[in-house]
């Protein structure tokens, strides 16, 4: 790989140690590593249909993530201690069988030998687990941000530059929509915004919004708002240039201090949207001192009422990813307590989408929205359809009583499940776009035989190991596809 000299120049300040710098220089030509964050409330729903956590972690090989040093971080032991405690302390049948100790302690983060898994034919991109939004295909040193943010479940959290959302999933998978946590989840470039939104989709949280926003905007509507603020800044991205040339091209010294002056620009609309002894993390792929150490003092300087929680910098060759800077703020001030609520689900329509949100969201109802909670129903040519968004809702069986209580005029109802293993490979037929066959045994549902038929009829939900992947038409057997046409695999 060619390198620009002036880098070369400036990373070679960064380096005291002449062996770290060999090492540094050595990792350009090594294999970039990729991990994946597994989206807990998924899984224990799955669990309820027989999915086995152990089972899928023993099979794929799955690495555990994070050996943090947490003695910076006494005061609040958090989740940081919390990942200490299971990956040291919590027995591997507990975590399978206790409820209680799995919400608390559950490992979400894991790197993946990709290697392995090609030898077992499976690829993390394209698999009915990831379809089902079981997990996000993640930067394993980018993963390292969020566990450090001491997010509760109960949080108001913002994601300023949020697309393409690995960080945003990261953070709503720690969130409770029953206890109030939401994330607002934004992004400023539309286009991205899209691709966020889609994401979004796949994980199926009812707490979260996308919007696309300028931070400038939604400074002047939420001073204040937010107990948990990250800025995950668009940076001169040296972190990319294993993975991408283009990054490497578009480099330059100018670039540098151009991302500086809009990483100083954003931080100072999160300042203003960050509430009384709520958390700021600031975080980076590039290796610049300009846009990270710096930023960091300037941060410092400009609230003199923020204390450093902590700060790191990961490199391609002291971490197992493409590298990551970050710094976490703690602003002084008393943080309000948890507050007692219910959860309640708002139902709205936006053009021909309609959506069924936790009511928390609701401030959000006006801005420049791409999504708000679980897409529930589309427009259809002759009717309102279920949206694919649904099949994918976390909380599937709450959602879906609001939903049949809140229909529009249509005459579309769920009627059955179907069953199939990953193994089956009518799974793969189904995201193909493919019509499958199905046979009496694996439907189960509400529906009746249709009188004088054979068969049973009706809108049905495909799952995989007990996780859901889409709806189709059941009729005399067969499940007509309704896989959306953007998402089927292709040959
Ligand atoms: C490093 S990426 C975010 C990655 C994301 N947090 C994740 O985990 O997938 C930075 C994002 O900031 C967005 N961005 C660009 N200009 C911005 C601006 N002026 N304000 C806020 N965000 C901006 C970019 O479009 C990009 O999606």
């Amino acid at each position: 790989m060619h390198l620009p000299e002036v880098f070369l120049e400036r990373m070679r300040k960064l380096f005291s140690d002449e062996e770290e710098w060999k090492q540094f220089l050595q990792s350009f030509s090594e294999e970039p590593k990729r991990g994946i964050r597994v989206n807990t409330q998924k899984l224990r729903e799955a669990k309820k249909h027989g999915f086995s956590f152990s089972d899928w972690k023993k099979d794929w090989n799955l690495i555990p993530l994070f050996s943090f040093n947490y003695s910076d971080c006494e005061e609040e032991k958090g989740e940081r201690g919390l990942v200490e405690d299971i990956q040291n302390n919590v027995p591997e049948d507990l975590q399978e069988n206790s409820s209680e100790i799995l919400e608390k302690t559950e490992v979400r983060e894991f790197l993946v030998d990709e290697s392995y898994l090609a030898s077992q034919g499976i690829t993390i991109g394209r698999d009915p687990y990831h379809e089902a939004g079981l997990y996000y295909i993640q930067d394993p040193s980018a993963m390292e941000v969020v566990p450090h943010m001491e997010i509760r479940p109960f949080d108001r959290c913002l994601d300023l530059c949020a697309a393409p959302g690995g960080k945003s999933m990261q953070i709503a998978d720690r969130l409770d929509s029953k206890r109030g946590g939401f994330l607002l989840s934004n992004e400023y470039v539309g286009e991205r915004a899209r691709i966020l939104s889609k994401n979004a989709e796949r994980m199926g949280y009812a707490n979260l919004s996308v919007v696309n926003e300028s931070p400038a905007h939604l400074a002047a509507l939420y001073p204040g708002f937010f107990s948990r603020i990250l800025v995950d800044a668009p940076c001169s991205g040296e972190g990319m240039f294993r993975k991408s040339k283009e990054a490497v091209e578009d480099w330059s010294e100018e670039l540098v201090e151009k991302c500086a002056l809009r990483q100083k620009e954003i931080l100072r609309e999160a300042f203003t949207m960050l509430r009384e002894g709520g958390i700021l993390a600031y975080s980076t792929c590039t290796f610049e001192r300009t846009e990270n150490e710096d930023i960091r003092e300037w941060i410092e300087r400009e609230n003199p009422d923020y204390r450093l929680l902590m700060e790191k910098r990961l490199y391609f060759h002291n971490s197992s990813g493409e590298g990551q800077y970050f710094a976490v703020f703690k602003k002084s001030g008393e943080e309000p307590a948890e507050e007692e609520r219910e959860l309640s689900y708002t139902v709205f329509q936006k053009n021909k989408m309609i959506f069924c949100y936790a009511s928390q969201l609701r401030p959000f109802s006006e801005l420049k929205l791409f999504r708000q909670g679980i897409s529930i129903y589309e427009e259809g040519k002759k009717e309102w359809e279920y949206s694919h968004g649904l099949s994918h809702a976390v909380d599937l069986k709450d959602i879906f009583s609001i939903v049949e209580q809140r229909r529009p005029k249509t005459k579309y109802s769920l009627l059955y499940s179907l069953f199939l293993k990953r193994t089956d490979r009518r799974v793969e037929d189904y995201l193909l776009g493919n019509e499958i066959g199905v046979e009496e045994k694996e439907i189960e549902g509400i529906g009746e035989l249709i009188e004088g038929k054979e068969h049973k009829a009706g809108i049905s939900i495909l799952y995989c190991d007990g996780l859901p992947l889409g709806f189709g038409y059941l009729r005399n057997g067969r499940l007509r596809n309704f896989y959306p046409k953007g998402l089927r695999y292709k040959k």
